[in-house]
């Protein structure tokens, strides 16, 4: 396994075809500061054109918080060309999260709110303990869920639902957040780091080109009228459909074996 940090607070490791990258500022709950928002731009930059990851897992060193929002002290000073400037920083950040090209899954313990549970919501998957709470609380510090959450949050649970959550601000603990789908997956207690890895490695056994191309066209047709979704598949399909997994996959099962994937090919 080897391990790569991304400036002070953020950091990359990569064990067989799984990445996991570590929000690590236990100090402030790993709130997003322009410092770790770099961080996450720049490892997931990287994430993005490494043929043999083929899953990311999202998590935080620490148990208290998996991301506590936007750092609201380094907020409190700037002026709004300042603030203009950082928020373009986080938007870069936010977007790598959301655009990583292989399946990401966020292990979420302890507090997961605003931008926290917006790069959550980035993710494909949310894989949760008991002490997981989520929440998008932006009306109660003047401002709206900025990091995607007003477009991501009613895709995932219906406009009322999130219309609900975003309007109160209010905190969900875990179970109520596993009944309302906010998060997938329910471990034991500081169980879903090693649940999200399992997950991911499950997921990273299987053609790179596939999951590639499936991630392509599940965000890529998200809200699409079906004729157009299903334009979109065939297009993804495609993809697949001609390339050596194909072969590959067909050939290992009919020789009783395991496939051999090959790098995909990086767009
Ligand atoms: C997907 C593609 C989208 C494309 C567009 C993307 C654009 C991206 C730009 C937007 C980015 C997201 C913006 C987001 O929508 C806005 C926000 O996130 S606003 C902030 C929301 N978060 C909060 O309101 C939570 C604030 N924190 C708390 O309520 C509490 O700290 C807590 C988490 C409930 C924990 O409480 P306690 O257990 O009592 O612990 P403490 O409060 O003492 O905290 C410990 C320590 O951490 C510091 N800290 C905690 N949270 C923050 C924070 N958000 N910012 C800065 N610092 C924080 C806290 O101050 C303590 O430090 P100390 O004072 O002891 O030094």
């Amino acid at each position: 396994m080897d391990e790569r940090r991304y400036g002070e607070w953020v950091a990359v490791r990569v064990d067989g075809h799984v990445a996991e990258l570590l929000l690590d500022r236990p100090e402030a709950m790993n709130a997003i500061s322009t410092e770790l928002a770099r961080g996450v731009t720049a490892a997931c930059g990287e994430l993005a054109v490494h043929g043999g990851v083929r899953a990311v897992v999202i998590s935080s060193t620490q148990a208290r918080a998996f991301c506590a929002g936007a750092d609201l002290k380094e907020r409190n000073g700037l002026s709004d060309e300042e603030f203009g400037r950082h928020r373009a920083v986080l938007r870069a950040a936010f977007t790598g999260v959301l655009d990583l090209p292989v399946p990401a899954v966020a292990a979420v313990e302890g507090f997961a709110l605003g931008g926290g549970y917006e790069l959550a919501l980035s993710c494909d998957l949310i894989v949760a303990d008991p002490t997981a709470v989520v929440g998008l609380p932006e009306v109660t510090v003047g401002v709206i869920p900025g990091g995607g959450g007003t477009q991501l949050l009613p895709r995932r649970v219906g406009a009322a639902r999130a219309a609900e959550l975003i309007f109160t601000g209010r905190r969900v603990a875990a179970d109520e957040a596993h009944a309302l789908g906010l998060v997938d997956e329910l471990t034991e207690r500081g169980g879903a780091r090693e649940a999200a890895l399992a997950l991911a490695a499950r997921m990273a056994a299987h053609s790179p080109i596939g999951l590639r191309a499936a991630k392509r066209a599940l965000r890529t047709g998200s809200g699409l009228p079906l004729a157009a979704g299903l334009e979109v598949e065939d297009a993804a399909w495609r993809t697949v459909a001609f390339s050596p997994d194909r072969k590959e996959g067909v050939a290992a099962f009919n020789e009783k074996r395991a496939p051999r994937w090959a790098k995909p090919p990086i767009a």
